[in-house]
């Protein structure tokens, strides 16, 4: 772990480098060029190149596709507690969903026109399940669930098999809970080419959701225009800010929890307490030692994993917006104050109580969420994502007179004299 105090020199020069501003690295950038090139010329025979180059699995027409039986052997061989927690997850996404969609409205404007606007569900969409280093079982839900909430039809999942051609079974299982329509067992850039541009056999989607590595989330930047997306959702991340009141165990089992994402997830810790690192430090050992994934986990923590002592709250608020972490856990005395705060987090946990691993899984926000500072410019998946707006205008003569001289004007003034005439015409009649 490197720890800085703000008495140290090194400081100050570290503290700027976590000011971030989520840029492809140009190696990947390229290669995902490449990819998103291939599919869109060669459809799924690159496809189907790709999952053999980099899952080592051979696909074909047959088995891109999940197959019925498949599904209801997933679901036959689910436990039942896993089936539970499935359904839990998924109540409280949806309780969550239904009180953030947009609602339509209508009102009128000052010239008498009538204005307003329409929300309809998208009716194809497309969700990303990560599936390279652990079966996101939750990503399903953090995706497909919100799609099923707002009503759209079509939802069709891509997540990598194994070698062996197997999706986890409760991935499936979730999947297909949450609405999804059908499930192609394709991972990285060239699924998300595939749902963008379309192949022989897989239709284009009108939006793309989920989050996944550094090539999924490349992918997903280029192809805006062909298609939309939710946000750049890449490798977890945590920031803890902290004071004295709280728990050293729980910060640790935080970080810890957030290296078990792997080598491409950061772990952030910023206190004023003079005490606190070393206290989350020794917790650290000895959690470390009762957990599977520790060797793992310890990668994170010598790489990307940083402890600061700040010099005060207001500071670490100050590197907290400038990181614009993914997950902030607060938890400082008179925390509603330093919450307003708080700008650029993805997901906001507050207090020591609030683990972050209950919004992974189960809280009912979705745990995609901006990574890589891309939260100064993206939220997290919400319901409302999943929703197409219109704006609807209506008027009568009374209000077109009222209008009239200031669309005049602007005719005037960008040299439009059809559209003036377009509008006189109605007003005198
Ligand atoms: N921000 C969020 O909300 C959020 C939520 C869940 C997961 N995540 C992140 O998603 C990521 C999931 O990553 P993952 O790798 O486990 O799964 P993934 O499904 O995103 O990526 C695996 C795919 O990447 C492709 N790939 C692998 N190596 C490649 C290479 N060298 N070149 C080109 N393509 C390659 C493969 O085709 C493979 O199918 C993690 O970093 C995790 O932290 C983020
Ligand atoms: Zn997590």
């Amino acid at each position: 772990m490197k720890v800085l105090s703000y008495k140290d020199s090194e400081y100050t020069s570290f503290v700027a480098t976590l000011d971030r501003r989520a840029i492809p690295e140009k190696g990947v950038e390229d290669l995902v060029s490449d990819i998103i090139a291939n599919v869109k010329e060669n459809g799924n025979q690159a496809v189907y190149e790709y999952t053999k180059k980099f899952d080592h699995l051979h696909l074909t027409d047959e088995s891109l596709f999940v197959s019925a039986d498949e599904l209801a052997e997933a679901a036959a061989s689910v436990d039942d507690d896993v089936k539970a927690a499935i359904e839990a997850s998924r109540q409280n996404i949806h309780d969550f969903s239904r009180r953030s969609f947009r609602q339509n409205w209508s009102a009128e404007n000052a010239q008498g026109v009538t204005f307003g606007e329409r929300f309809t569900p998208y009716d194809r969409i497309a969700a990303y399940v990560p599936g390279g280093k652990a079966p996101l079982v939750s990503s399903a839900l953090m995706t497909a669930a919100f799609a099923q909430a707002a009503g759209v039809k079509e939802i069709i999942a891509a997540t990598p098999a194994g070698a062996d051609g197997k999706v986890n079974p409760a991935l499936l299982y979730a999947l297909q809970q949450s609405g999804a329509t059908e499930i192609i067992k394709v991972g990285g850039a060239q699924a998300i080419a595939a749902l963008a541009l379309g192949t022989q056999t897989v239709r284009p989607v009108e939006k793309i959701f989920g989050p996944g590595n550094s090539f999924v989330v490349e992918a997903k930047r280029q192809l805006v225009g062909a298609v939309s997306i939710d946000l750049l959702p890449g490798p977890s991340e945590v920031l803890i800010i902290a004071d004295d009141s709280a728990v050293p165990e729980f910060i640790a089992a935080d970080m810890l929890a957030q290296a078990e994402h792997g080598g491409d997830s950061i772990v952030g810790f910023v206190t004023t307490s003079d005490t606190l690192i070393a206290k989350v430090d020794a917790a650290i050992q000895d959690q470390l030692k009762s957990l599977s994934r520790a060797n793992y986990m310890q990668t994170v923590l010598d790489n990307s994993t940083f402890c600061l002592q700040a010099k005060d709250l207001d500071e670490a608020m100050e590197i907290c917006n400038a990181f614009a972490p993914e997950h902030l856990s607060l938890i400082v005395e008179n925390e509603d104050s330093w919450l307003e705060k708080v700008k650029t987090a993805g997901a906001i946990y507050v207090g020591n109580m609030a683990a972050v691993a209950v919004g992974d899984f189960l809280a009912g926000p979705s745990h995609t969420l901006p990574t890589g500072g891309s939260g100064k410019s993206f939220s997290g998946i919400r319901a409302d994502q999943f929703q197409r707006r219109t704006s609807i205008v209506r008027m009568d003569q009374a209000a077109v007179k009222k209008s009239v001289d200031h669309v005049e004007t602007f005719a005037r003034v960008e040299g439009l004299d059809a559209h003036g005439q377009s509008v006189r015409l109605r007003a005198d009649a």
